[in-house]
């Protein structure tokens, strides 16, 4: 119930600051009901003028009826107008601050986590109804005001309405178990609608469908789609089929009770003991009950969904606060590093997981060093990094950085302070300037700066191939956009990273992974220069390969395994021991030869 409280009040909320003037007109067609309410009383008041011959009442019923009638169409036609642009807006509101509340969280462990994904993920294909929930909390008032209204009404009439209203009350009230069902079906739909779009992907994307097409996958994909999304939707039968059935076995009692209280007050009727216009206005107000019994039933059913979606948003509020709440560090980073970055007892597990994937990593990365980390596919590379850069937070022990916990930085300010190419580069389709200029949003516009981090990234050619320069519109959902090659995309997500001019901390994962080897050749030589810019100011440089020749040119060598530093040291120093980075070195150089 509390959640339904705040859900509305959320939704009343968003719209008021999206536009008070128009909520205030969205009220209006409310209202309108409430002015059309006295009707059945108004054509009971012209039957009985007309019966008794009396032209005053007559009139009187003629003018209420057309004033409350012209009310009812003025207030309809202005408040309709106003509802679907404002729910249209509202929903623009939702969208926005989901998209925004999503993004503000600072660290990616809650990503790595499948029930937060549900969570997101029944949002997001709830997303759009939450600026319709307006709308539902508005016909939500207006079924109110009218059932009080005709309720009132009904029991001045005759008190054997009660009977009709009572009959009622089981289909109303039975909605809301049909919508808690509904509820129930929603939540249990989320993992298989994750898993029925991600293979809907796999049969349209280009991504997978050469292979795809190579193991002849298509029939599969779509009987293992067909199947997946069985197992929901036999559950959505299900559930429409036992909320046909209670809803028609409520309509059935409301039938016969009003069938019976009519006959009833129609052998009273002719037995002169009921006036006709109270019979008239019962008859009335019972199709009007009948009705108002319907949109109650919609109104209760609209507003679990609110309290549901609102709920799911008021969830992701909370969450993201809660998150926010745990940054709680406000230090600023110093401008150089003097003694650099160290890693103490430093362990994490992935939310869900059964064991930790690193385990006591004890590191010291010095001021102005190169650093590269080694390992075989699954050792933790990827996981350290986002140790060092505060993606992840720590399950156990802490970084530090020139010996301050990074925890305690503003972790706003910390990002300022980094800068990188990740593995999972983003593909980002704005011009290529931008694409590029977004690596340092203050020099979003300056175009030799976009230059010198393409020059750094070894990666100039690539704006030579483009039609228009650094003007080409990037991406293939641009009508005139130019797509580029996996490697293209890499080397201007390097250039992105080249942008920041002193970061303390510059990561460069698997940078080279879909770059040929004369462009790996230039590039590295870039490093080299970058990092003792980077170096110049004591910032560190970590570098995560597979590519062994990179690595010997390294400062300091880091070799994970299985999740621990197995080995650390020069590379020098490492070769000589004759260990498993020398097995691992000895075993690429063979093959590049
Ligand atoms: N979201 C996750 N949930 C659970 N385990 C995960 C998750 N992401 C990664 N892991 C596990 O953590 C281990 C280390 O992964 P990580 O990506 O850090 O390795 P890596 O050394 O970077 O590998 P690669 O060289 O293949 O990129 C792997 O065994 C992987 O299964």
């Amino acid at each position: 119930m509390l959640t339904m409280i705040r859900s509305v009040w959320l939704v009343i909320a968003a719209s008021i600051r999206v536009s008070p003037w128009q909520s205030a007109v969205c009220l209006l067609e409310t209202l309108s009901n409430a002015a059309g309410l006295l009707q059945p009383l108004f054509i009971a008041w012209l039957i009985t003028g007309a019966i008794e011959r009396d032209p005053a009442l007559v009139l009187r019923a003629v003018c209420c009826l057309v004033g409350s009638l012209t009310v009812v169409v003025v207030l309809m036609i202005i408040g309709n107008n106003a509802r679907v642009s404002q729910y249209e807006r509202v929903g623009f509101w939702f969208d926005t601050e989901i998209s925004r509340l999503t993004s503000s969280i600072a660290t990616l462990d809650h990503l790595q986590s499948a029930e937060y994904q549900d969570r997101a993920q029944t949002l997001r294909d709830h997303q759009g109804q939450l600026g319709f929930a307006f709308n539902g909390v508005l016909n939500a008032l207006r079924a109110a005001v009218t059932g009080v209204g005709t309720l009132v009404l009904a029991l001045t009439a005759d008190p054997r309405m009660l009977l009709v209203v009572l009959a009622g009350l089981p289909v109303v009230l039975s909605t809301r178990w049909t919508t808690r069902w509904q509820t129930a079906t929603d939540d249990a739909a989320a993992q298989p609608s994750r898993h029925v779009k991600h293979l809907l992907g796999l049969a349209t994307e280009p991504g997978p469908g050469a292979e795809v097409r190579v193991f002849g996958l298509q029939n599969w994909l779509r009987d293992a789609t067909a199947t997946a999304t069985r197992g929901w939707l036999d559950r959505r039968v299900g559930l429409a089929r036992r909320q046909g059935l209670l809803e028609s076995a409520g309509n059935v009692i409301f039938f016969v009770v009003a069938v019976i209280v009519l006959g009833w007050m129609l052998i009273d009727t002719i037995r002169g003991q009921v006036s006709i216009a109270d019979f008239v206005l019962a008859a009335t107000l019972i199709t009007r009950l009948q009705m108002i019994s319907e949109s109650l039933q919609w109104s209760i059913r609209m507003l679990v969904r609110v309290s549901d979606d609102g709920g799911r948003f008021l969830w992701l509020r909370d969450y993201t606060a809660a998150q926010a709440a745990r940054q709680r560090g406000t230090t600023t980073p110093p401008d150089r590093l003097s003694t650099g970055i160290s890693t103490v007892g430093l362990g994490y597990t992935y939310p869900g997981a059964d064991s930790p994937t690193l385990t006591d990593v004890d590191l010291e990365l010095p001021a102005g060093a190169v650093v590269a980390v080694v390992g075989e596919n699954g050792a933790g590379k990827s996981t350290l990094i986002g140790l060092l850069t505060g993606m992840l937070r720590p399950t156990t022990g802490s970084v530090l950085v020139d010996g301050v916990d990074l925890e305690q930085f503003d972790i706003a300010q910390w990002r300022s302070r980094m800068s990188g190419a990740f593995q999972d580069y983003a593909r980002l389709e704005f011009s290529a300037q931008q694409s590029i200029g977004v690596g340092n949003l203050d020099d979003l516009d300056d175009r030799p700066a976009v230059r010198d981090a393409l020059d750094e990234a070894a990666a100039t050619d690539v704006l030579t191939a483009l039609p228009s320069g650094l003007d080409t519109q990037l991406g293939t959902t641009w009508p005139d956009g130019v797509e580029l090659s996996g490697g293209q995309w890499q080397r201007l997500a390097i250039a992105r990273g080249m942008m920041r001019d002193s970061p303390l901390l510059l990561v460069l994962d698997e940078p080279t992974a879909a770059l040929d080897a004369g462009t790996e050749h230039a590039l590295f030589e870039r490093y080299a220069e970058a990092a003792r810019r980077t170096g110049g100011h004591g910032g560190v440089t970590l570098l995560v390969t597979h590519r062994f020749s990179t690595v010997a040119a390294a400062d300091l060598v880091i070799v994970l395994r299985d999740g621990s530093v197995a080995e650390i040291g020069t590379h020098a120093e490492l070769y000589s021991r004759g260990s498993h980075y020398a097995e691992l070195y000895d075993l690429q150089a063979r093959g590049y030869r």
